[in-house]
C-alpha cells in the first residue's frame, strides 16, 4: 500500500492550507468622533420622544409640576401637590380595587421595570447564555411591557428572530435567581412573542383549611383549593381519569378527599358514588360511611375494580347506540373510584395474579370508563413505568412533591419541567402543594390543595352537610 511521504507528520495549526494561501480580513477603520457623538444625540433624542408613550403619567405629572412652578411659583406648586395627594388618599379608602389596579400596580409595574429588569436585564441574561452574537454583535431579548398583579409581574419579551421559546423555558431557574424571584414561568403569545411570570412571594405559603360544601356540584370542576394567582383551583373528575403522585407526605390525601368533600352533596342525593380502594387502611377509613363500595386487601381491591368494570361494560351495553354522553341520575349515578397508592395493587402485591388482575381492571376502566360516567382518582408514590406502566391512560395528572427531577416529565408530559414545573423542588414544610395542567393551556399552573382535617371527615361522614350548607 502507498503511503504518503507525510502521513503522521504533525500539522500546524498556524500553516494555512494551500487553498487559503491569500487571507482576507476586514480593515479597521477608526470612527470618526462626529458620528459618535451624533448616535449618542440621536439615542437620546429617541428615549426623549419614546418616554412620554411609556411613562405617560410621570412624564405628564413632571410636566405639569414645572408648568406650575415656572408660571405661579413654589407655593402654588406645593398647593396643586397637597391637593392631589389628598385625593390619591381619599381614592384609596373609599375606592381601593381601582386604585390598586390603576394606581398602586401601575407605579409597582414601572418602578420593577426600571428599577429590577431594566437594571439587571443585560447581566443576566447574557450570565444566563440568553443573549446571541451575530458578526461580532450581541442581541438580547427586548423587554416590551412590565405589568404587576397582587402577586407576580409579567414581563413581556420579545425574543431575538431566530430563537425559540424553549431556549427561555431551559433557563427558567437562572431567571428567576437572576431576578430575585422564587420562580419563573413563561407562556407563549405568539411569533416571538413569550411572557415571563415570576412571581414576588409564595401566594400559597399558608395552608388552605376545607373548602365550604358547593350547593350545586359541577363534577366537572369541583373545587379543590386554590390556585397561584388566587383564582379557586377546580378538579375535573367527570370525564376524565386524575392520577395523583407525591412521595410520602406530600398532601396526596388533601387532594383526594377535597374532591370528595366537593361531591357531598351529590354522594347524599345519590347521584355520585365513591367506590374506595385502602390499601394502607388509614387515609380512606376514616370517612368509610361515605363510600358505596370500600375494599382495603389486594383481593378486595381487585374485587372492587372488577364490580367497576362489569358496571361500566353494562352501561356501556345499555348505551349503545342511545346516549353518547353520561348524565349522573340516581338509577346512573357517576362513580368515582378512589385508589389510594395504586401500586399496592398493580406493583408491591405479593400474588402475581392479583396484579394482573388490577392492572387490567384499571387499564379498561381508564380506557373506556370516561364516557359512561366512570372515573378513576389514584394516588401514587413513585411514578416510573415499572411501577405503574398504566400512567399515560390518566388524561390529567397532578405533580405534588416529587423525589426527582426526572419525574416531573414523567407525571406532567414532556417539557414541564422546562416550563417551570419545579415539583422536585417543593418545599417538604408546603404540603398539598402541587403543579397541574390545566386544560387548553401547556403551562402547568402552581396550586395547593385545601386540607380536610379529620374533623371534618368526621363532619362529612356525620352527614352534617345534607342539604348543600357548609360543613
Ligand atoms: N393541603 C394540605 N395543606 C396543609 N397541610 C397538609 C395538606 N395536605 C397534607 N398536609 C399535612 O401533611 C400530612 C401528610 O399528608 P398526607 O397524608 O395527605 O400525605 P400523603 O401524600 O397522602 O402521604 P402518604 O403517601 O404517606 O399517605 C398531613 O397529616 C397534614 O398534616
Amino acid at each position: 500500500m502507498l503511503r504518503s511521504r507525510n502521513a503522521g507528520a504533525a500539522v500546524q495549526p498556524t500553516a494555512p492550507v494551500p487553498a487559503q494561501t491569500v487571507r482576507f480580513s476586514t480593515p479597521v477603520v477608526e470612527t470618526p468622533g462626529i458620528f459618535v457623538l451624533a448616535r449618542w444625540i440621536a439615542r437620546l433624542v429617541g428615549l426623549l420622544v419614546r418616554l412620554p408613550v411609556r411613562f405617560p403619567v410621570a412624564v405628564g405629572t413632571a410636566a405639569v409640576s414645572v408648568a406650575v412652578w415656572h408660571a405661579f411659583g413654589w407655593v402654588a406648586l406645593a398647593v396643586v401637590w397637597t391637593v392631589a395627594d389628598v385625593g390619591l388618599l381619599v381614592w384609596w379608602r373609599r375606592w381601593p380595587s381601582s386604585f390598586r389596579r390603576l394606581v398602586a400596580l401601575r407605579a409597582l409595574a414601572a418602578w420593577r421595570w426600571v428599577w429590577v429588569y431594566r437594571r439587571h436585564w443585560q447581566p443576566v441574561l447574557v450570565v444566563a447564555g440568553l443573549a446571541e452574537s451575530y458578526q461580532e454583535r450581541q442581541y438580547l431579548p427586548r423587554i416590551r411591557r412590565v405589568t404587576c398583579s397582587a402577586w407576580s409581574d409579567r414581563v413581556r419579551v420579545r425574543l431575538v428572530a431566530g430563537t425559540a421559546p424553549a431556549d427561555v423555558e431551559q433557563r427558567v431557574t437562572e431567571l428567576a435567581h437572576g431576578f430575585g424571584a422564587p420562580s419563573c414561568r413563561v407562556t407563549v403569545n405568539g411569533p416571538r412573542d413569550v411572557v415571563l411570570e415570576f412571581p414576588r412571594f409564595d401566594t400559597l405559603a399558608e395552608p388552605i383549611g376545607a373548602l365550604p360544601v358547593p350547593r350545586h356540584v359541577d363534577l366537572a370542576a369541583l373545587p379543590a383549593g386554590k390556585r397561584e394567582d388566587g383564582a379557586p383551583w377546580r378538579l375535573r373528575l367527570h370525564g376524565t381519569h386524575v392520577l395523583t403522585v407525591g412521595v410520602t407526605g406530600a398532601g396526596k390525601g388533601s387532594v383526594i378527599w377535597s374532591a370528595v368533600r366537593a361531591m357531598l352533596p351529590a354522594i347524599e342525593d345519590g347521584t355520585a358514588q365513591v367506590w374506595a380502594v385502602d390499601p394502607k387502611r388509614m387515609e380512606l377509613s376514616y370517612g368509610r360511611s361515605l363510600f358505596a363500595e370500600y375494599a382495603d386487601t389486594g383481593e378486595a381491591a381487585v374485587g372492587l375494580l372488577e364490580a367497576a368494570v362489569s358496571m361500566m361494560q353494562d352501561r356501556a351495553a345499555r348505551y349503545a347506540g342511545k346516549q353518547r354522553v353520561h348524565t349522573p341520575t340516581e338509577a346512573d349515578p357517576f362513580v368515582a373510584v378512589v385508589v389510594d397508592e395504586v401500586a399496592f395493587v398493580t406493583a408491591y402485591h405479593p400474588d402475581r395474579d392479583i396484579r394482573r388482575r388490577a392492572e387490567n381492571a384499571l387499564a379498561t376502566l381508564t380506557s373506556q370508563g370516561r364516557s359512561v360516567g366512570v372515573s378513576v382518582l389514584a394516588a401514587l408514590q413513585d411514578p416510573r413505568k415499572e411501577v405503574l406502566n398504566l400512567r399515560n391512560l390518566f388524561p390529567d395528572k397532578i405533580a405534588l412533591r416529587l423525589d426527582e427531577a426526572s419525574q416531573v416529565d414523567m407525571v406532567l408530559g414532556d417539557g414541564a419541567r422546562e416550563r417551570g414545573a419545579n415539583a422536585h423542588l417543593i418545599d417538604p414544610d408546603l404540603p398539598g402543594v402541587a403543579f397541574v395542567r390545566l386544560e387548553g393551556s401547556p403551562a402547568p399552573v402552581r396550586v395547593r390543595a385545601a386540607f380536610v382535617s379529620d374533623a371534618d371527615i368526621d363532619a362529612m361522614a356525620g352527614g352534617c352537610g345534607r342539604g348543600g350548607g357548609a360543613v
